[in-house]
């Protein structure tokens, strides 16, 4: 008969090392999205109060959240963004952005001011992503009056200790490229990067036909884990010349 290969044994070890690792991943974002108040432990960030904002902010998942609340963030998502959606070669479709915005797995964080009005907002879902366990944050509007006031930037890392919490790899985002304020935003003041599932990264000839980029900013655990050398090139379905 021969000698038998080692190759076929430490193939199967490796698959169900895999499948154990998605299993984990799994797990983890079923517990996240089980949580009563993911901010619960967090009453500082409850309170927004600078520049002339005084703001509560609240984390519930969409089926908590009032129907006046559900209208006023896609009304103002609608006023945000409906323009430079018709812009890209993805259109405008209100009923779309009602499904996706009161989909079960939709989180949202919503800053009010005293009179209970609220003034910005976060969508957001903990997910996989490409085999990742990550915090994707589908959305973040705010009213033109609050802008430039850091309350953006404080939500955004609302988001950021939220994943940290629920042992999150990753806060990601998708932005217009168009978008220049959004990318600047993201980019230079919150440090986010190109992810590495950006279509343009992993497609650099095409990287003009694409109207727009996924930038992303590890957790805690995600860069602990990238440091280690846990990432996409560990068996991940991308080759990237950076990374690889
Ligand atoms: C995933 C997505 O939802 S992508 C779409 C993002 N949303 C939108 O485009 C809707 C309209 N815009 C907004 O709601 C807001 O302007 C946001 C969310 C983009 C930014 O929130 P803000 O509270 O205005 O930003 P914040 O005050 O925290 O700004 C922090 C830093 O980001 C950068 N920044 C913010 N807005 C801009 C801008 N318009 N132009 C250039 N840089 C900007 C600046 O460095 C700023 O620091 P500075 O004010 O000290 O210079």
């Amino acid at each position: 008969m021969g000698r038998k290969s080692n190759k076929g044994k430490e193939k199967k070890k490796r698959r169900k090392e895999e499948q154990a690792k998605l299993a984990a991943s799994f797990t983890l974002v079923e517990a996240a999205n089980k949580q009563e108040d993911p901010m619960a432990t967090m009453a500082p960030f409850k309170k927004y109060e600078r520049n002339g904002l005084n703001l509560d902010i609240e984390c519930k998942k969409v089926a908590e959240l009032d129907k006046d609340t559900v209208d006023w963030a896609f009304s103002i998502t609608k006023n945000n963004m409906q323009t430079l959606y018709e812009e890209s070669n993805w259109g405008w479709n209100d009923r779309l952005k009602k499904e996706e915005l009161t989909e079960d797995k939709a989180w949202f964080l919503v800053a009010r001011d005293q009179e209970g009005q609220p003034t910005a907002f976060s969508h957001f879902r903990f997910d996989m992503d490409e085999e990742e366990e990550v915090l994707y944050c589908y959305e973040i509007q705010l009213m033109k009056t609050a802008r430039r006031k850091g309350l953006g930037k404080f939500m955004m890392q609302i988001l950021q200790l939220l994943a940290n919490k629920a042992q999150m790899l990753k806060v990601m985002v998708t932005v217009f490229k168009m978008n220049t304020e959004s990318r600047d935003f993201f980019l230079k003041a919150l440090k986010f990067e190109l992810d590495e599932t950006d279509p343009g990264l992993c497609d650099p000839m095409e990287a003009d036909e694409y109207c727009y980029e996924i930038l992303s900013k590890k957790t805690v655990l995600g860069a602990k884990k990238q440091q280690e050398g846990n990432h996409c090139c560990s068996g991940g379905p991308h080759n990237h010349p950076q990374c690889c």
